[in-house]
């Protein structure tokens, strides 16, 4: 990436003269650096909310072309973020001079490109189909927390400051039985770091279920007490850092800085996997810290026995304080979420939306946020009701992708597997309980994981009216509320479904 950073008038020659392959490559480049900055500078929530799915275009001259997905988004980006996004090309490409948003027409490639070469599928590829951006930038270094907590930027000289995020605190997460183990663990290191039992404090679970979100709030609630130096980084900015400090040969002030903090919080170790030398370094500065008996603070998105790619030494020392899972979220929690931001925010959402974006986004918190953050918006552009009607519209890419991939063959030949029955008892007349219940377990999921209608399902169940599916349906979802025992064997089908 290097090799084309700095010097614009070097692009202005090669853009001009660039084939349609190494323009591409120098868009994609610049590209990636302006989302690292829109990243940072907006925050990664209103980052992912609006401007993710923004895909290069083409090139005319002095204007670059960017494309969003929906009439609404492109609205909103340009009312928005249109003289940033001006700014940050012209500043890094000089020859931009425009920029322009558009709606991704079907199969977007380079304009420039006016003969592409049938056999060359790179010139033919849709622009956007490798970018990704760079992953979030998490980096807090804070000598003395207080509640307005400076920051100390790290090396990759990215002219920006980070702060902790006051969204993250403890009276904005919200409880419920997949999260409340590692709440309250959370809530105790906050209390009294360093406590037996508690140290290191590991925190593991899926994408976007809260983990960074407890880290931040217990930075706060540390920052309270005073007097308490907190770090708090990502192990790939660990990692960058390190290296950094090889490069620079200050390797002794980056381990003393670090050793040198009463809390040290890791986010995201996973990352760590494969770099040994890195891992190495994060053994040393762990035993130090917890030898000198400050609070250590990790969280991965697996426990620390299923890191595999860990050392196992650290993998053991990881696992020897206390390790709390964040479970995947039920349907009663996200509509807790769902509430709780919609009230901070002031608006009004009818609970029949709630609960159609309860069922629908269910893999994250961040992205049912987003979601959420998109509807307000829209709500307070246009002036009128969020409906459902205009859910679906507004929410139309987003809703698209949660569309659900698996066959019902899959579902009931898990569910099958799973309650010991053969598959062909899904579509089979016997209607012994031993049969018949699994069978209103893998409709009840049909319905839930897949696009599928009623009558749809029936039919795949052995020509079943829709009437029985329904029945199914809702008594599976009685025995949910009834009987937790149950609730949680049928969310480990979806998990396993989803996976
Ligand atoms: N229980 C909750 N209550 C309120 N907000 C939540 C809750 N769980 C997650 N969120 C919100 O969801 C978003 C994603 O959470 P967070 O970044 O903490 O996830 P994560 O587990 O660290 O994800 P990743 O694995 O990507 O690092 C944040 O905006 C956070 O505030």
């Amino acid at each position: 990436m290097s090799d084309f950073t700095e010097d614009s008038n070097e692009f202005s020659l090669s853009l001009k003269d660039a084939d349609p392959v190494t323009l591409k490559s120098i868009l994609e480049i610049h590209w990636e650096r302006i989302c690292g900055r829109l990243k940072i500078e907006v925050g990664e929530v209103e980052y992912r909310t609006w401007l993710q799915q923004i895909t290069l275009g083409g090139i005319e001259e002095d204007e670059l072309t960017l494309y969003l997905p929906t009439r609404f988004l492109r609205d909103w980006v340009r009312s928005q973020y249109n003289s940033k996004l001006n700014q940050l090309w012209s500043n890094e490409l000089s020859q931009i001079r425009r920029v322009e948003l558009a709606l991704t027409p079907p199969g977007n490639t380079i304009s420039q490109t006016p003969v592409a070469d049938p056999n060359d599928t790179l010139t033919q590829a849709p622009l956007n189909a490798n970018i990704s951006p760079p992953p979030a930038q998490k980096t807090i270094i804070s000598q003395s927390l207080t509640p307005t907590i400076e920051v100390k930027e790290d090396d990759s000289k990215l002219p920006l400051q980070t702060q902790l995020d006051p969204r993250f605190t403890f009276d904005n997460f919200i409880v419920g039985k997949p999260n409340e183990f590692a709440y309250a663990c959370s809530r105790r290191v906050a209390e009294r770091p360093s406590s037996p039992g508690f140290n290191p404090l590991f925190l593991y679970g899926g994408v976007g279920l809260g983990k960074t979100h407890l880290m931040h709030a217990i930075g706060f609630e540390l920052a309270k007490a005073g007097n308490i130096s907190v770090s708090y980084m990502s192990a790939e900015k660990f990692m960058y850092r390190f290296i950094a400090s090889i490069r620079s040969q200050s390797t002794i002030e980056f381990k003393e800085e670090l050793r040198s903090v009463d809390v040290l919080m890791i986010d995201d170790l996973q990352f760590l996997i494969g770099k040994d030398n890195t891992q190495e370094e994060f053994f040393h500065t762990f035993n130090a810290l917890i030898d000198a008996g400050r609070q250590i603070i990790v969280s991965a998105d697996k426990s620390p026995s299923d890191l595999s790619g860990l050392e196992d030494r650290l993998r053991t020392r990881l696992g020897c304080g206390m390790v709390a899972d964040i479970h995947a979220t039920t349907y009663e929690l996200r509509i807790s979420i769902l509430e709780a931001k919609a009230a901070s925010a002031n608006v009004v959402i009818s609970p029949k939306v709630m609960e159609f974006l309860a069922h629908k986004i269910t893999t994250n918190v961040r992205e049912l946020e987003g979601a959420l953050n998109r509807l307000i918006a829209h709500a307070n552009l246009f002036g009128r009701p969020i409906t459902l009607e205009a859910t679906q519209e507004v929410l139309h890419d987003i809703l698209k992708s949660h569309e659900r991939r698996v066959t019902i063959e899959e579902i009931q030949r898990k569910v099958a597997e799973h309650c010991n029955i053969r598959q062909t008892d899904m579509t089979s007349a016997r209607r012994a309980r031993a049969v018949a219940r699994p069978r209103q377990i893998a409709m009840y999921l049909a319905k839930q994981l897949t696009s599928r209608s009623l009558p749809e399902i029936g039919r795949k169940f052995g020509n079943r009216d829709h009437t029985t599916v329904m029945h199914a349906i809702s008594r599976i979802s009685e025995l949910i509320e009834k009987d937790s025992a149950f609730a949680e064997d049928v969310e480990l089908l979806r998990r396993m479904l989803e996976s």
